[in-house]
């Protein structure tokens, strides 16, 4: 394989081999453990982008400092008013590994690569990622990743481990104020405020979909390793019980919005109350599928007013979330563009309401 003149090719295994591009975004460098052709179609043309570029401290560290949180180790709090919508960081990961290695070699094999992937960076970012928190103990560089590591999709849907320095120290709460997302084509991530945070709140990202009862959240916790001590999870007793019936209306109307067949009778009555079980329940990281949904419903009954009303901020709150890259933000700015062509015009419009 032709690769660029700064990326070198280390060990190889079992159809993986170790990539090191040290001048990678001005010089913090990126390492590989991953397959070739990979590397060949989706990281050398944004390895290439950043190649020679002069990156400027895209990190707003002035927003937020690290501090240590009583029960969760390091975590970053705000410095100062952060609006709904700040960008806070914007970097890449310093380490991306294949996740089909664990089943397609034997470990310590794979344990000796990820070291050298970490080995071979430049000095400056080899001591920062072996500086974050390792909570499972055995071999430094897999606890460092088990720990800190985001799935990514690279290739082929989340196909990676990917490890990031700064987004690293973001603990875990079930109702984050921050959002983030990973852009395959730049290798970059960033995270943004999902609502207004003030100076000595905070930041922090959701390590699992929130939009379950807090049983549930505590057994999808323990796949982290540990007890979950966030805002919504430490709540007494009874308003944790509050707390559940709330995401159990917001699945049930959530469904009966997404069932478009004839005899269901889903009312833009139905998404408004939606929404604010979202607001209630601060579930501000999803809460633009409520309004997606509270679009569509205000468009099949062609009130295309509430409905463009609706779309703009399932938009406005999509584009701090991963989970509206793609279709889900094509679609809602479609209707956004033009209600009256969407596929949910009029869909659920009645001679009653005419
Ligand atoms: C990605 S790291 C976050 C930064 C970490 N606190 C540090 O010191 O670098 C994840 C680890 O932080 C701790 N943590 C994160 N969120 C937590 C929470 N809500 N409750 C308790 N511990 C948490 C756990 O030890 C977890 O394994």
């Amino acid at each position: 394989m032709s690769l660029s003149p700064d990326v070198s090719e280390g060990t190889c295994n079992d159809g993986y081999c170790v990539y090191i591009e040290p001048r990678f975004w001005g010089g913090r460098g990126i390492s590989f453990v991953t397959r070739p052709q990979i590397i060949e179609k989706a990281a050398l043309e944004a390895m290439r982008e950043h190649y020679q570029q002069e990156i400027v401290d895209t990190i707003a560290s002035e927003a937020f400092e690290e501090s240590q949180i009583p029960g969760k180790g390091v975590g970053l709090i705000a410095t100062r008013f952060l609006p709904k919508g700040e960008l806070l960081v914007s970097e890449p990961p310093s380490l991306m590994v294949h996740l089909d290695m664990r089943d397609d070699m034997p470990k310590e094999r794979r344990l000796q690569m990820q070291r050298e992937g970490v080995n071979s960076l430049p000095a400056s970012t080899k001591w920062e990622a072996l500086g974050l928190m390792g909570h499972w103990g055995g071999d430094q560089v897999e606890d460092i990743l088990d720990t800190n590591s985001f799935t990514v999709t690279l290739y082929k849907a989340l196909d990676h481990h990917a490890l990031f320095t700064q987004t690293a120290r973001l603990n875990h709460d079930c109702r984050p104020n921050c959002m983030y997302t990973f852009n395959p084509r730049t290798l970059t991530q960033n995270v943004y405020t999902i609502q207004d945070v003030h100076p000595g709140e905070e930041l922090t990202i959701s390590y699992i979909d929130p939009s379950v009862t807090f049983k549930e959240r505590q057994e999808m916790i323990q796949f982290w390793g540990f007890n979950c001590s966030c805002s919504a999870c430490t709540l007494p007793a009874e308003a944790i019980l509050a707390s559940d019936e709330r995401v159990r209306l917001i699945n049930q109307y959530t469904s009966s919005l997404e069932n478009w067949s004839a005899e269901n009778n889903a009312t833009p009555e139905m998404a408004k109350k939606l929404i604010e079980l979202y607001k209630e329940e601060k579930l501000f990281c999803i809460i633009a599928d409520g309004y997606k949904l509270a679009a569509y419903a205000y468009n099949a009954v062609r009130d295309r007013y509430n409905a463009l009303r609706m779309a703009n901020f399932a938009i406005n709150y999509g584009l701090q979330s991963w989970r509206y890259m793609g279709g889900k933000m094509i679609d809602a700015l479609q209707l956004l563009t033009s209600p009256e062509d969407h596929w949910t015009w009029g869909q659920r419009y009645t001679h009653a309401q005419s």
